[in-house]
């Protein structure tokens, strides 16, 4: 099967302001990469062209398999219960979907939600429900999961809780996974490797080759490299 990602002189524009330029990337299967950049460095804009939501762009940006995206709000259609958001992006046919009700049981106890599958989502926590966002971009199996700032909106306490969850849904449904991410340390606990973006390309890349479950006191040298293309220096943040 081939490399999920393949991205190879991408540019990006919008009306005259280029965001992408000439953007180079690959994304091996099963690899965990983290996009980290400056606040409109183009993160959202590379996911969505990845996502296949926007392809108005010069170069090629060839992605196979299957491919699940999860958004910083969870994004649940109110009006059907979590079970039914679960299995709702499923391509579907008369014999499958006889099976979604067990589909949806199955992913929802992945996530450790399988008490609330018959709940309406606004009954739902932040977390809860963006586990159910995670649920409902695994079900599909993707060879590719687009993580865009799923944990940006949720407190510091659920965070960690579900750093550990989606390591551990990765290493058993094992997709090659982007999280574009703000966040440093999340970068350097989950990744195996992180892209730094900037002036519409990849500026930077650093391997994590540690093994896992990780501390935050593994990289500290890898941090403060990170930081530094971020244009962040450890005296600024004192
Ligand atoms: N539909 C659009 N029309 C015009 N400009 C856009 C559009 N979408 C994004 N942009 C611009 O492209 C740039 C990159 O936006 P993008 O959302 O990709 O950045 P980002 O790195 O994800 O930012 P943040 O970290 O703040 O979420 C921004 O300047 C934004 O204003």
């Amino acid at each position: 099967m081939a490399r999920p990602v393949t991205v190879s002189g991408l540019t990006k524009r919008f009306g005259d302001r280029t965001v992408l330029n000439g953007l180079e990337l690959t994304i091996e299967r099963g690899e965990f990469v983290a996009l980290l950049g400056r606040s409109g460095s183009g993160k959202s804009t590379l996911l969505r062209v990845l996502a296949g939501l926007d392809d108005d762009i010069e170069g090629t940006a060839e992605v196979e398999g299957t491919v699940s995206v999860a958004f910083q709000q969870p994004r649940l259609l109110p009006w059907r219960r979590v079970w039914r958001n679960v299995v709702l992006g499923l391509r579907r046919d008369g014999a499958s979907r006889a099976n979604d009700r067990a589909l949806a049981e199955r992913a929802l106890g992945e996530v450790r939600l399988a008490d609330h599958a018959d709940d309406w989502p606004l009954t739902l926590s932040g977390g809860e429900a963006q586990r159910v966002s995670l649920a409902r971009a695994l079900v599909r199996e993707p060879d590719l999961l687009l993580l865009d700032e799923p944990f940006g909106a949720l407190d510091a306490l659920t965070r960690i809780a579900m750093h550990g969850l989606v390591e551990d849904l990765w290493r058993r449904h094992e997709p090659a996974v982007l999280l574009v991410t703000h966040d440093v340390d999340e970068a350097l606990l989950l990744a195996d490797r992180i892209l730094v973006l900037g002036e519409g390309r990849i500026v930077s890349e650093h391997v994590l080759g540690l093994p896992r479950p990780r501390a935050l006191t593994d990289h500290v040298e890898v941090r403060a490299r990170v930081l530094e293309d971020l244009g962040v220096t450890e005296s600024a943040l004192a």
